[in-house]
């Protein structure tokens, strides 16, 4: 047994740790011995060196006299780098309002691991895939912890155990057996006819608007259909947003958007701003109760489907909304949803189910009226594939639309609602590349700087479909796509979101043609916890002749 004193290149040589080295070692070994000692993230990348020189074999690094210095991937330890900022401010005028844009001109600047400062709260980000899927991967190394550097913090919620709440708890351990069930694809797949209903009945208000020639804006009409659609499904509520074209947002679609408006005001601007007893933070606490008593009398109010108790599987797929699944699924103990889990969860399943879709659906009636051959591509698909009004949308039939597969999958490259999912480190690490993440601080996988990486995406800000048939996007690297996270606090409800959009983009393309109204540019609000576009308007014309269906392709009534 040798004993050799080790540091980490960049800091301090007095700093050396002495680690016995056992004489069987080999390279691979002593790397993962090192890096056990500095939570060095990944082994691979240890080089060891003495004054710039290499040393390649164990015996040379235990004989050597004096201690010897780990590099990481070739650099020695660093924090990360980042735009020094003002007194007070910080990068806060550097990011706002533009944030999307700021940021990526930052990591194009700093490199892959960028360290910021709004108004005192420090956050840490990252467009490199593989650090992204390390900090997602709930490890010895990061977890999600909900902490005051967290973009979450203000709303921080432990009852909902997901989203709103840390992995390390119990409720989160519940709410995450009882949720992904009720979301899984087969429970899904019986939402279909609901969801499809949804958006049959609000075709009477855009039927509405188009014979009064009137222009609408993208976002509240599709916060009405997504809400419409969630509410039914996840708290059995009809929210009565298409009785007319003017009908009002219901209350509690109102107070949830408004919830992720301040929490991205709160969260924004450093830990002094949310201590404030008043103004935004006070609204925050205020507006979050509001919805809390909401959903509770209505889970009182909701009608059961059935009266029996049922496994999980069989409530999942025989419930005829989410609460009527929460108050009768039973898991293997016959133990179920507590009552302190289940408000929150719900509230929690609502708000993530309607915001994000509602914001995607936007953007993806943005890309028929701006991406050109888009509309007329996805409608020609439609016509191939023998759509009409009367067309009941399955998953068979969805499975069929290859291009408007991967006219989502661009869309949610390019315009993803998510985009700051943080997780919390658990220790002093280092990360690959070198980077020094204290305990404690967040870091951001940065889901929109990930998909604009030209390091990864060739030409990243054209938006282009077709490159999901192409061999590098095939075989693009691990974490390079990620729009509904990755890892144990991924989306549940990525199955719900995919379908809906699925049912309802058909839908709106096959009755309506939409053109742009306006050519200001489109614009994002930077106060939102979404991505979401603020002032897009279109017209929704009815259409009254469909082309005719490709000639490769036989028509139904030709005999073969
Ligand atoms: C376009 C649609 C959607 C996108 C882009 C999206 C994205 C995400 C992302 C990025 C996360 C991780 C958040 C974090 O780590 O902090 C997440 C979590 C979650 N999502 Fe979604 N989501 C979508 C739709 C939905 C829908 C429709 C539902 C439910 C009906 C839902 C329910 C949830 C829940 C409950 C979590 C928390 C899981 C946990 O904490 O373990 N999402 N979503």
């Amino acid at each position: 047994m040798a004993v050799q004193q080790f540091y980490l290149l960049g800091e301090p040589v007095t700093s050396a740790r002495a680690i016995d080295i056992s004489s069987n070692l080999d390279l691979d070994g002593l790397k993962h011995l090192v890096a056990s000692y500095f939570a060095i993230v990944e082994p691979n990348g240890i080089g060891f060196q003495v004054q710039e020189s290499a040393l390649q074999e164990v015996s040379d690094i235990a004989s050597i006299t004096g201690p010897v210095a780990i590099s990481i991937d070739g650099h020695a330890v660093r924090d990360p780098p980042g735009p020094k900022g003002l007194p007070y401010l910080g990068n806060f005028f550097e990011i706002y309002p533009d944030h999307l844009g700021n940021h990526q001109r930052l990591f194009h600047h700093y490199g892959p691991v960028i360290k910021t400062n709004n108004m005192g709260r420090v956050v840490y980000q990252t467009n490199d895939p593989n650090i992204a899927t390390i900090a997602f991967a709930e490890s010895d190394f990061f977890t999600k912890k909900i902490n005051e550097a967290h973009p979450l913090y203000a709303l921080k919620t432990p009852a909902a155990g997901v989203f709103l709440g840390d992995t390390d708890t119990e409720e989160w351990k519940i709410a995450h057996k009882f949720l992904p069930p009720a979301l899984g694809p087969k429970a899904v797949r019986h939402y279909a006819p609901t969801m499809q209903k949804t958006v049959e009945d609000a075709s009477k208000v855009f039927d509405a608007l188009d014979e009064q020639g009137e222009a609408w804006n993208v976002y509240q009409y599709m916060l009405k259909l997504g809400a419409q659609a969630v509410g039914k499904l996840t708290l059995g509520l009809d929210f009565n947003h298409f009785s007319s074209p003017d009908a009002p947002v219901h209350e509690m679609v109102h107070l949830i958007a408004e919830v992720l408006s301040l929490n991205k005001k709160v969260t924004s601007k450093g830990d002094w701003y949310s201590s404030l007893p008043f103004g935004d933070p006070k609204r925050l606490k205020d507006v979050k109760r509001r919805v809390e008593e909401m959903v509770e009398e209505s889970i009182q109010r909701a009608a059961r489907g059935g009266v029996e108790d049922l496994p999980l599987q069989d409530a999942a797929v025989e419930a005829t909304n989410m609460v009527d699944y929460a108050i009768r699924a039973v898991d293997n103990k016959g133990e179920k949803l507590p009552k302190s889990s289940l408000v929150w969860a719900l509230v929690v399943a609502t708000g993530a189910g309607f915001t994000t879709t509602s914001s995607l659906l936007s953007w993806l009636i943005y890309g028929l009226v701006t991406y050109p051959g888009m509309q007329e591509r996805l409608l020609q698909e439609l016509v191939d594939n023998d759509f009409n009004e009367d067309t009941q949308i399955t998953s068979d039939y969805t499975d069929r639309l290859v291009f408007q597969d991967k006219y989502i999958k661009e869309m949610q490259r390019k315009h993803n609602p998510s985009f700051q999912p943080g997780r919390t480190a658990k220790t002093d690490l280092i990360l690959p590349g070198g980077y020094k993440i204290p305990k404690d601080a967040v870091m951001i996988p940065a889901l929109h700087h990930i998909h604009h990486n030209p390091d990864l995406w060739t030409n990243p800000d054209k938006f282009d479909p077709d490159r999901w048939d192409t061999d590098e996007v095939k075989n693009r690297p691990k974490g390079s796509y990620m729009p509904f996270a990755a890892g144990p606090r991924m989306c549940i409800g990525f199955n719900f979101a995919l379908q809906e959009i699925k049912v309802f983009l058909p839908k709106l393309i096959y009755r309506y043609k939409f053109t742009r109204e306006g050519d200001a540019t489109v614009e994002y609000d930077p106060m939102f916890q979404l991505i979401r576009p603020n002032n897009l308007y279109v017209r929704a014309e009815r259409r009254v002749k469909w082309p005719p269906k490709s000639e490769a392709v036989p028509s139904k009534n030709t005999a073969a």
